[in-house]
């Protein structure tokens, strides 16, 4: 039954407790009440700064099950009482913050925001353990004073635009970016994060590292024929699903669709599809299943 992210639990159905706690996300279910099966391995970037816009996407969109993702451009034009606004609504939201400065800074950041109702918070983790670990007791610190669950600290890994000579100029390249996501995965654990978020291009790396119960967060998401934009390391949904992704994270693909619901819908599709062990055409599985049913409870780390 339904553990964290499965359909019955979330999209704001009437009377539904929101469960955004500590289960492992839900392999694609029956719809019900509306939902979509697939949806609940999703997640929607709102990437738009205005608020009539990100209201209607929400209302367009939540009933399918997906969760959302408030992102600096929502957070800076809009400020953070979306959280509250979706959180209230029984939505599950990630606030991708990516905090990055020293511990004492990031505390209060992450105490601020844990008082929310968040599920989801981001962090850089080149900003280091001790930042790192901060973010955890502050989420966890403002969550306990406003008597809401604390969200989950993940770790940015390396950005989902970089690669090539970006990648070496910024970082300095001393060893390749699939190894340095798997590294600074390691780290996410080791620090005590419950997950993170990395391209679909290294999250075999990355579980072969963490191994269970460390959440995989996974943006670059691509349905075949969409444009790349600015995003470098990219697979669609399917590939995504079968290479181990927790949670899919899609913003243009569905935002700026003609029609959002329907792009959601085929790319919750392709997700369902794929968590059966199938291709998007039906064929046979490309890759084994993702293990997902093998996992522990993601977030132990957290505590
Ligand atoms: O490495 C990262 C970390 C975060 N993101 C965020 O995900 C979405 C992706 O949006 P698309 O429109 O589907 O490209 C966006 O909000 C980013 O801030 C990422 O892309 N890569």
């Amino acid at each position: 039954m339904p553990e964290d992210a499965t359909a019955e639990g979330i999209g704001g159905g009437a009377g539904m407790p929101p469960d955004r706690g500590g289960g492992r996300p839900g392999r694609g279910k029956p719809a019900m009440g509306g939902t979509v099966p697939g949806a609940e391995r999703l997640i929607v970037a709102l990437d738009v700064a205005d608020a009539g816009r990100a209201q209607a996407l929400v209302d367009q969109l939540a009933p399918a099950g997906c969760a959302f993702k408030i992102g600096l451009e929502m957070l800076y034009a809009q400020g953070p009482g979306w959280i509250d606004r979706l959180a209230g609504r029984g939505l599950r939201v990630f606030v991708d913050a990516k905090l990055h400065d020293i511990p004492h800074t990031v505390y209060g950041a992450a105490r601020a925001l844990g008082a929310r109702g968040a599920w989801l918070l981001t962090v850089h983790l080149a900003g280091g353990r001790d930042m790192c670990r901060a973010a955890v007791e502050g989420a966890a610190a403002g969550a306990a004073a406003a008597g809401v669950p604390a969200p989950r600290v993940i770790g940015v890994t390396v950005l989902t635009s970089l690669a090539g000579a970006a990648y070496a100029e910024a970082t300095g390249a001393r060893l390749p970016l699939g190894a340095e996501a798997a590294r600074r995965a390691g780290n996410a654990r080791a620090w005590g994060l419950a997950g993170v978020v990395c391209s679909p291009a290294e999250l075999r790396a990355v579980r072969a590292t963490v191994g269970p119960g460390v959440w995989l967060v996974t943006p670059g998401i691509r349905p075949a024929g969409s444009p790349r934009g600015d995003q470098q390391r990219v697979a669609t949904p399917a590939e995504a699903i079968a290479a181990g992704a927790d949670y899919l994270v899609v913003g243009r693909p569905v935002t700026a669709a003609a029609d959002p619901v329907a792009a959601l819908e085929a790319i919750a599709g392709e997700v369902a599809q794929a968590l059966d062990g199938g291709t998007p055409d039906g064929g046979a599985p490309r890759h084994p299943p993702a293990g997902v049913d093998a996992r522990t409870t993601p977030g132990a780390g957290q505590g």
